[in-house]
């Protein structure tokens, strides 16, 4: 049996291409699963559950004809899609977890995340997100008319797109010492997230004095390829090389 790890899809009208590899990975893999993850950035945006479109119908109906097979699916909510909520779950028995959650993963302690609470250094980014992930903003966020949320999020994004560009790369990168903090603080072997849309296995230090380690999985972002991370008793494997 395996269990399944995919982040940074982006999902959006204009790229059907990577809706079509991502309900391709439901109908095909899924279904013979053990669980699948899903770390976040699912969506490109999310302004509210109550948002609909072919594109949503199309990713809801797949993810819950996966569920009702019994195929547990859980969600970490990633940078964009953080609004993602108890509705959407309902409607599709997707299963949300929080921030950081710990998993046994066939024998190895696990930590899951999206990714971008371990970017400490782009402290532009960590205040944003800060005040976006405050209860009363979001409530009175989401009571705004969809056409209003629609529009202060068409702001925010280019804004978002400009800071990228204007960003040194690094910043936009884990904190290697925020990231060994983590691991040590949760006791994992594994820590597996998304997010930086570079994927790689690394082998990292708990601390600079132990000579303790961690495995850091980060899975890739889906484009004209899907990142799908597949675990299993024998140990994990990205399914494709990148390009
Ligand atoms: O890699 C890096 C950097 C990575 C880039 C980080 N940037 C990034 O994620 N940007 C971003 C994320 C989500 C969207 S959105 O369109 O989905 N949407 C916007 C409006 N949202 C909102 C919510 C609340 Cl509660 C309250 C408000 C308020 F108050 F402003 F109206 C707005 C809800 C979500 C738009 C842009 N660093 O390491
Ligand atoms: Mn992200």
């Amino acid at each position: 049996m395996t269990t399944y790890f995919i982040a940074d899809l982006h999902l959006n009208e204009h790229q059907p291409g990577i809706t079509d590899l991502f309900l391709q990975f439901m109908s095909e893999k899924a279904p013979l699963a053990e669980a699948v993850y899903i770390l976040g950035d699912f969506f490109d945006f999310w302004i509210g559950d109550d948002e609909n479109s072919p594109l949503i119908e199309q990713v809801k109906q797949a993810i819950q004809n996966v569920t009702q097979q019994g195929i547990p699916c859980y969600f970490i909510c990633g940078n964009r899609d953080f609004l993602l909520g108890k509705r959407f779950a309902k409607e599709t028995g997707l299963i949300l977890l929080p921030d950081y959650h710990k998993i046994d993963l066939y024998g190895h302690s696990t930590l899951l995340c999206h990714g971008d609470t371990l970017c400490t250094d782009d402290v532009t980014y960590q205040r944003f997100r800060q005040k976006v992930h405050q209860k009363w903003r979001q409530t009175l966020f989401l009571l705004l008319p969809l056409r209003l949320r629609l529009h202060i999020a068409q702001k925010i994004r280019a804004k978002s797109r400009q800071d990228k560009r204007t960003k040194p790369a690094e910043i936009m990168d884990v904190n290697p010492q925020f990231t060994a903090q983590i691991a040590e603080q949760y006791q994992i072997e594994w820590l597996i997230h998304g997010h930086t849309h570079k994927q790689a296995v690394h082998s990292c230090q708990k601390f600079a004095t132990s000579d303790r380690l961690f495995t850091r999985i980060v899975l890739g972002d889906w484009g004209k390829t899907a990142s799908i991370l597949a675990v299993d008793k024998q140990g994990f494997q990205f399914n494709l090389e990148r390009e």
